[in-house]
């Protein structure tokens, strides 16, 4: 698989403040990624790095293998932003007419179908949409773009439940036909879960966890029973929090589980499952945190 967007040592600081500490990433083509973190943790500003809007501070970032320069415009990127409000006095049907020339493979029956499939009026002006039909508009140009990289920052942001599932259900049929590299940023882990393939998570600036979901579902284990029982059963393990429960304790566990071992705490009456993205995400965000 090649490799189609990079950083290395990138950092941005704003003052004093380092909003990206040092971070490397690796986005190959044809995966789904998600990039998670808590508020402030520094999503947008990799985004807006990763661009080409941003100029960083320190450190490199490779486009398609070359080195992004100052006023550089990534090609074949699309970036759909949170706030995506440059021409609140166009109508939406003008912003695609904008936007489509800078994608070659723009599709405008797909287009067409996204502005059904979403009920967006293509005659209102995007000042007289609502929120969530605002960022819907982003979503549309994102997909209907086919970039061979695309970024969406928080794109479900402001949309009903009924809404994420439309654009999530869209995006994987679209993906499925034309593969591309996808990074999506978000706060709703548990939806994205089913979406990305990869995940990196990040706090305060820096990259806590780089894993795929596949890898993710095999070693993040919620773990439960007497507390003499799991700390002997949990010894050699990566125990991110345990929990009380009066006479039983609850471990989030980001480690392999082997059948032999799934098969002995049987007998030690302890119970193992999975553990969701958001759980491990809080588990690991919280142990960075007690530590700070
Ligand atoms: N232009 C700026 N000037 C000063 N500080 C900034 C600027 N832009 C962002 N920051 C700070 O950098 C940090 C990272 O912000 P950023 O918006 O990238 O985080 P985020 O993960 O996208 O957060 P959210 O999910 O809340 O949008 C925050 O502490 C933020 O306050």
């Amino acid at each position: 698989m090649a490799i189609v967007l990079e950083s290395k040592k990138l950092v941005k600081t704003y003052g004093n403040l380092h909003a990206i500490r040092n971070v490397d990433l690796l986005f190959k083509d044809n995966i789904i990624y998600g990039l998670l973190g808590p508020n402030g943790a520094g999503k947008t500003t990799l985004m807006d790095m990763l661009s080409g809007g941003l100029f960083p501070s320190d450190g490199t970032i490779k486009v398609q293998e070359e080195v992004l320069k100052k006023g550089d415009t990534p090609k074949g990127m699309c970036y759909v932003r949170e706030k995506n409000i440059h021409f609140p006095r166009l109508k939406v049907s003008e912003i695609l007419r904008v936007a489509s020339p800078f994608y070659e493979n723009w599709d405008w029956a797909f287009t067409k179908e996204l502005l059904q499939l979403f009920d967006v009026n293509p005659n209102k002006k995007i000042s007289q949409l609502s929120r969530g039909a605002q960022s819907l508009v982003g979503n549309i140009i994102g997909l209907a773009s086919r970039a061979p990289i695309t970024l969406f920052d928080e794109p479900v942001l402001g949309l009903d439940v009924i809404m994420r599932e439309q654009f999530y259900n869209v995006l994987l049929r679209d993906y499925a036909d034309h593969p591309r590299t996808i990074i999506l940023s978000t706060h709703l882990l548990d939806e994205i879960s089913k979406i990305v393939e990869e995940i990196y998570i990040l706090h305060t600036g820096s990259i806590l966890l780089n894993e795929s979901m596949e890898v993710i579902r095999s070693k993040a284990h919620i773990v439960s029973g007497k507390p003499a029982a799991l700390k002997d059963f949990l010894s050699n393990k990566n125990i991110l929090n345990i929990e009380n429960y009066g006479n039983i304790e609850v471990a989030s566990v980001f480690d392999e589980i082997s059948d032999t071992e799934k098969r002995d705490s049987q007998k030690l009456d302890i119970s193992i499952a999975g553990m969701s993205l958001q759980k491990l995400f809080t588990d690991l965000v919280e142990g960075v945190r007690k530590h700070d």
